[in-house]
């Protein structure tokens, strides 16, 4: 099968060149960029030389790119908004998109407003994009040809949190979390924030007390629950590349019922291939998941509160965003779930 990868010189997009350049079942084809169009990979991407060949970047043009007969699937790995004047004619053109960006994320026009202030560039093609991550969803989105990624932050959130959802062993109400993020969460851009002197040895909050992933992360646990969830939602900037680290404080409904959390886990994930579950008492660390399409899992119980306290870690280039987005193409077209990916 032939793969275009759309923004390929962002950081989400040159991880999606190392996973599809190595893939066993995909020919990488094409990478699109506008500042390195015309530039062999090898050359911009020294890192990868080994795996690109002679393949070079070409403009990144929506209608030349939807009018390509030879190009089967389309990762978009482009910022909100801009993704949507992609996807859209190549969707109407009848290929396979996986999109990266936010644009496809929400069941709302109003909440997309609200949330990334802007009208929602394509909410004509809402409905036809499932949000999928993999574990979690039955098979039904297989079908579709405009996939929705989802979000780095909510990927750490839902793994753990939405079996206990649909087993009714967290109180919905009042879940408190807490994650931080690797700089490379922020892409590729160039701000003060982000720049090496800034964030050596020094962490802060960003984003609160409304992040735009918080309306991605409250409709998902919502859709698990059942009920309406107040989620208190705190990112932060960590000073390291790459890796999420996220703290979840939820009520437990039944004292003692940490066994229960780790058998639901168990019967979600035991055969999942890209879900560890660590023994409680044993935190995650992002150390462990840079580079892999892992999330590593783990809880303990606070008899003092009553809360359990519950953490996740995955690569938020890899689980958070371009392994994620392999993954589903893996699954989608019947390759091994784990292809390019181990
Ligand atoms: N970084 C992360 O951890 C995660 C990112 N994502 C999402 O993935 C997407 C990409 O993120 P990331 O890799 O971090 O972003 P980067 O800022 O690193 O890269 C953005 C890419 O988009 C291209 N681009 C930007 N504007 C335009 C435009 N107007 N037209 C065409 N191409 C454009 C850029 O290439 P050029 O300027 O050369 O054309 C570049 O290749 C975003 O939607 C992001 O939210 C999702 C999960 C995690
Ligand atoms: C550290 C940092 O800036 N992180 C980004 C989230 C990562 C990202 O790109 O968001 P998506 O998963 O929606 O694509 C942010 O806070 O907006």
């Amino acid at each position: 099968m032939n793969a275009a990868i759309i923004g390929a010189s962002g950081y989400s997009g040159e991880e999606l060149v190392r996973l599809l350049s190595r893939h066993p079942d995909v020919k990488l084809t094409a990478v699109t960029s506008r500042s390195l169009a015309g530039k062999l990979v090898g050359d911009q991407m020294p890192a990868l030389r080994h795996l690109v060949g002679d393949l070079s970047f070409t403009a990144s043009n929506p209608a030349e790119l939807a009018a390509s007969t030879e190009i089967d699937i389309f990762f978009l790995a482009l910022p909100h908004g801009v993704a949507s004047e992609f996807a859209d004619p190549l969707y109407q053109a009848g290929k396979t998109v996986i999109d990266l960006s936010a644009d496809f994320r929400l069941g709302s026009t109003r909440v997309y407003e609200d949330y990334y202030g802007q009208a929602h560039p394509a909410p004509h093609l809402l409905e036809a994009a499932p949000y999928v991550i993999p574990e979690l969803a039955d098979d039904k989105w297989k079908s579709a040809s405009l996939i929705a990624c989802p979000g780095c932050y909510p990927t750490s959130i839902q793994l753990p949190l939405v079996p206990l959802l649909k087993a009714g062993l967290i109180d919905p109400k009042g879940i408190v979390i807490n994650s931080y993020s690797g700089v490379s969460g922020a892409g590729r851009k160039v701000a003060e924030d982000f720049i090496y002197c800034e964030r050596n040895e020094s962490m802060k909050g960003y984003g609160m007390p409304k992040h735009r992933h918080l309306s991605e992360i409250e409709e998902q646990l919502e859709k698990a629950a059942f009920a309406d969830c107040i989620v208190q939602f705190n990112p932060h900037l960590a000073p390291m590349s790459r890796g999420i680290s996220t703290t979840i404080v939820a009520k437990a409904k039944l004292k003692d019922s940490l066994n229960s959390v780790y058998d639901t886990w168990e019967k979600a994930y035991g055969s999942k291939p890209f879900v560890s579950i660590l023994p409680t008492g044993t935190f995650p660390d992002t150390k462990h998941v840079t580079g892999t399409n892992r999330a590593d899992i783990s809880a303990v119980y606070d008899p003092r509160t009553g809360n359990f306290i519950i953490n996740s870690v995955i690569d938020n280039l890899i689980k958070g965003a371009s392994g994620q987005a392999v993954q589903l193409m893996n699954l989608k077209f019947g390759f091994e779930e784990t292809a390019g990916l181990l």
